[in-house]
């Protein structure tokens, strides 16, 4: 159909998964009038106990409340998430101690609940007529060029077909859309699993309250072994213990345990509780964390990839779903162009995104080489004190990394130029310091030994 002389195609939509990015991305896309048939493997998470092993909440910043501005839920999510001012690190004495994010303005991220989330995204989406769910619908095979797809009823066996215009696979780090693009001539993918797993423990409510201060990100920085906590609205907070597999194995028993723990993290003990902390450990296998990078995210006009299944991070950057929203604003934005054909868009959209993802994707595996070398709560705060410090002396020009990807939309890939440019900024001051130290101590020992000769 045409509309004031520009053609305006209403295209029919096929999003594979109906998880956080999925949901997001129908909604985005659903607004501007087109079909959209949402595919999701899982049954209706609304109705759904939580799958166990999956990061029960998350953090959320910047670039994914401006997605979900666009839909207009950044309110309505917020109201259902908790701010975190900063960052409480616990140290081995179990002394807390608060480095916040922006001491002026105030800065924070949110803690949401992925069900939540995922549950608003959906009932939202639910309220268009043009897009339509279909759960228990895992998508097995597909002739993209075709817009062919067939699917598979995990609980029936059934087998449905159905066709569309444009695939977008959602389908998350282990995406099957992705799978069947492996075999395009010039596509480019690579992934990498780190040795570290994790593993979601729980800090119960303590007489119906928070057992710890709750505005904050709590991080116990040991070096090897990292573990955080985000606070959830029920007033108990989910723990995630991030350790090398070999360390996951060496702990056989709960003496193990308890001991490992009393060693790294007392005060986790009474709050966590010996008992829930024995149970919850051995009840659940460690997880593995993988990064995923490819290139390009589309096949002519047929098929797109975004979220995870475009470019899976390892977290330690609390970015993977911003930057997985972050991708439907930035589709909805290149779709906003007048007349622009869809081969353009996906064609676009692979050639501004992928330099970011791929930034963002090295960033996280930088922090999480970076994290295990602190070690000591005092060496994170002189960092974190540093970093303040130049920005304060310098603002516009020294953005704290983690501010600048946290609390900014400045592009993935700027943020991580500004961080090549302060690291040679620190080894520079670091080694003319140095420098000088040295001229100062020769210079100051020569004196000594000159002043004891002319002495004898
Ligand atoms: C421990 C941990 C902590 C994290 N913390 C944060 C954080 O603090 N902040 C943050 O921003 N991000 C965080 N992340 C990353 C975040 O969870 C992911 O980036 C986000 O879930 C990606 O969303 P997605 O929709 O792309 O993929 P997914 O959430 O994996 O969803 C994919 C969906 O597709 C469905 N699916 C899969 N295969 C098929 C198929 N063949 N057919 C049909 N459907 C299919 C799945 O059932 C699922 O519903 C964390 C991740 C981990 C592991
Ligand atoms: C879920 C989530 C949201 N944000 N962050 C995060 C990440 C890194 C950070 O700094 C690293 C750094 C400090 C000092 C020098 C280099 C890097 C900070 C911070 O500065 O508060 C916060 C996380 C997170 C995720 C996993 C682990 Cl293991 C973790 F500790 C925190």
């Amino acid at each position: 159909d045409t509309s004031n002389g520009k053609i305006k195609k209403t295209l029919n939509i096929a999003i594979i998964g109906g998880g956080l990015v999925g949901s997001m991305a129908a909604l985005h896309l659903g607004k501007k009038g087109h079909q959209i048939h949402l595919y999701e493997y899982r049954e209706d998470i609304r109705k759904a106990q939580l799958a166990k092993g999956r990061s029960i909440n998350l953090s959320l910043s910047a670039r994914g409340r401006v997605a979900l501005a666009e839909v207009g839920l950044e309110e309505e999510l917020l109201q259902h998430g908790i701010p975190m001012y900063g960052r409480m690190l616990h140290d081995l004495n179990g002394n807390m101690t608060f480095v916040p994010y922006d001491r002026n303005t105030k800065q924070c991220i949110y803690s949401v609940g992925r069900k939540k989330l995922n549950e608003i995204l959906l009932n939202t989406a639910e309220k268009y007529t043009n897009i339509h769910f279909n759960f228990n619908r895992k998508l097995i095979s597909a002739r993209f060029r075709e817009g062919q797809m067939e699917f598979k009823d995990p609980i029936t066996n059934e087998l449905h077909k159905a066709t569309a215009d444009l695939v977008i696979g959602c389908d998350g780090a282990y995406s099957a859309v992705r799978k069947n693009m492996l075999s395009t001539p010039g596509f480019n993918f690579s992934q990498s699993y780190i040795q570290h797993g994790y593993l979601e423990l729980c800090i119960p409510a303590l007489d119906g309250q928070f057992a710890m201060p709750h505005n904050y990100l709590h991080i116990w920085p040991r070096g090897e072994f990292m573990m955080i906590a985000l606070p959830n609205q029920d007033k108990t907070w989910t723990v995630t213990l991030f350790m090398p597999f070999k360390k996951f194995e060496d702990l056989k028993s709960a003496c193990d345990l308890v001991q490992f723990f009393d060693e790294n993290f007392p005060d986790a003990i009474p709050l966590i509780g010996e008992k829930r902390l024995i149970s919850d450990f051995f009840s659940l296998k460690p997880q593995h964390l993988i990064s995923i990078k490819c290139y390009p995210y589309h096949i002519s006009s047929k098929v797109l990839l975004l979220g995870d299944a475009a470019h899976a991070m390892v977290p330690f950057y609390g970015q993977g779903m911003n930057a997985g929203f972050e991708d439907c604003t930035i589709l909805s934005r290149i779709l906003d162009n007048p007349n622009v054909q869809i081969a353009d868009v996906l064609k676009s959209f692979s050639e501004c995104r992928h330099q970011d993802a791929h930034a963002i994707c090295d960033l996280a595996m930088y922090n999480y080489i970076e994290m295990r070398d602190l070690v000591r709560t005092r060496k994170f705060r002189i960092r974190k004190a540093l970093d303040e410090f130049l920005h304060k002396l310098m603002p516009l020009k020294w953005i704290p990394l983690y501010n600048s990807v946290t609390f900014t939309t400045m592009p993935y890939r700027k943020c991580l130029e500004n961080r090549n440019w302060q690291d040679k900024v620190l080894t520079r001051t670091f080694a003319t310091i140095l420098t000088f130290t040295g001229c100062f101590v020769i210079v100051y020992l020569y004196n000594i030994f000159f002043a004891l000769g002319n002495r004898n």
